[in-house]
């Protein structure tokens, strides 16, 4: 079972481009599912959520939502997610319907997990998101957290995005957080949804578990994504590209505590 899904292009809708679907239906995933899509202007797409909430994140352009009664009007900040501009989400809760019109060509992604505890509907405004400037020497990364577990906004769903600039090192050193062991560690499935700049670059991606009954390295391509069920999964960033992925993160418990691999932990403790 490869846990490497190469982008896909397939027009759904008119003006509605599908890169990816990936679901319970083609994964081994049981928290998190996704889909990225492409919207030319004036193109619509809509969907009426089952017991899932869903975090819909727009990647780039601009796009009206209504969810619910409630319309976001010209959302989005950024042309490219390499503008490394914090751009703007909607939360939309359990059962219900929404829509996305693209007011200009525009790329989402929506992020789900499945709940039937519902959380209000909400407009996650780039300009929340907590910044951080993670690691040192080649482990530089810089995280724009969308929706991480200080939030109280939804029942599972956890959604970040990184960036690691050429030459550096990612999710690294290794963590994992695949034990329900709270307060330890948590059991949090992960969704990578990967893009490259320049597009004709790539990454190498690691998951591999601690009996390496699962280890497998991947060389991943603009919009592939790259499903973690268990593991640790570090990434790693070839000289003269940059590499940008969203995290989708979803378990038992809505928390963020991981497990660093004890012989690779050395590395944070480098002065
Ligand atoms: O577990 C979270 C994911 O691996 C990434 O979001 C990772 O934490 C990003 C990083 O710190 O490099």
């Amino acid at each position: 079972m490869s846990l490497l899904y190469r982008k896909q292009n397939q027009e759904i809708l008119p003006g509605v481009h599908l890169i990816q679907d990936i679901s319970t239906a083609n994964s081994p995933m049981k928290y998190t599912s996704v889909k990225v899509l492409e919207l030319d202007a004036n193109s619509s797409y809509a969907e009426t959520l089952g017991d899932f909430e869903a975090g819909i994140v727009v990647l780039a352009g601009k796009v009206t939502v209504t969810a619910d009664q409630q319309r976001f009007e010209g959302i989005g900040q950024r042309q490219s997610v390499f503008d490394k501009i914090p751009t703007d989400s909607v939360y939309v809760g359990t059962g219900l319907p929404f829509s996305v019109t693209a007011q200009t060509a525009a790329k989402i992604l929506i992020a789900y997990s499945p709940t039937t505890t519902s959380f209000p509907v909400r407009l996650l405004k780039g300009d929340i998101h907590q910044i951080e400037h993670r690691g040192k020497y080649q482990n530089k990364r810089l995280v724009q957290n969308i929706l991480p577990d200080d939030l109280p906004f939804a029942d599972k769903l956890l959604l970040v995005e990184v960036y690691t600039d050429s030459g550096n090192w990612s999710s690294y050193p290794p963590h994992r957080h695949d034990h329900d062991n709270l307060p330890t560690e948590s059991l949090l499935e992960e969704i990578y949804y990967h893009e490259m700049q320049p597009k004709q670059g790539f990454v190498f991606q690691r998951v591999y578990t601690d009996d390496h009954s699962l280890d497998e390295t991947m060389t991943v391509q603009n919009q592939d994504v790259v499903i973690v069920p268990k593991g640790y999964h570090p990434v790693g960033v070839p000289d003269g590209y940059d590499s940008y992925y969203l995290n989708i993160m979803a378990g038992p418990t809505r928390v963020w505590h991981f497990h660093n691999a004890p012989e690779h932990a050395w590395i944070i403790d480098r002065k």
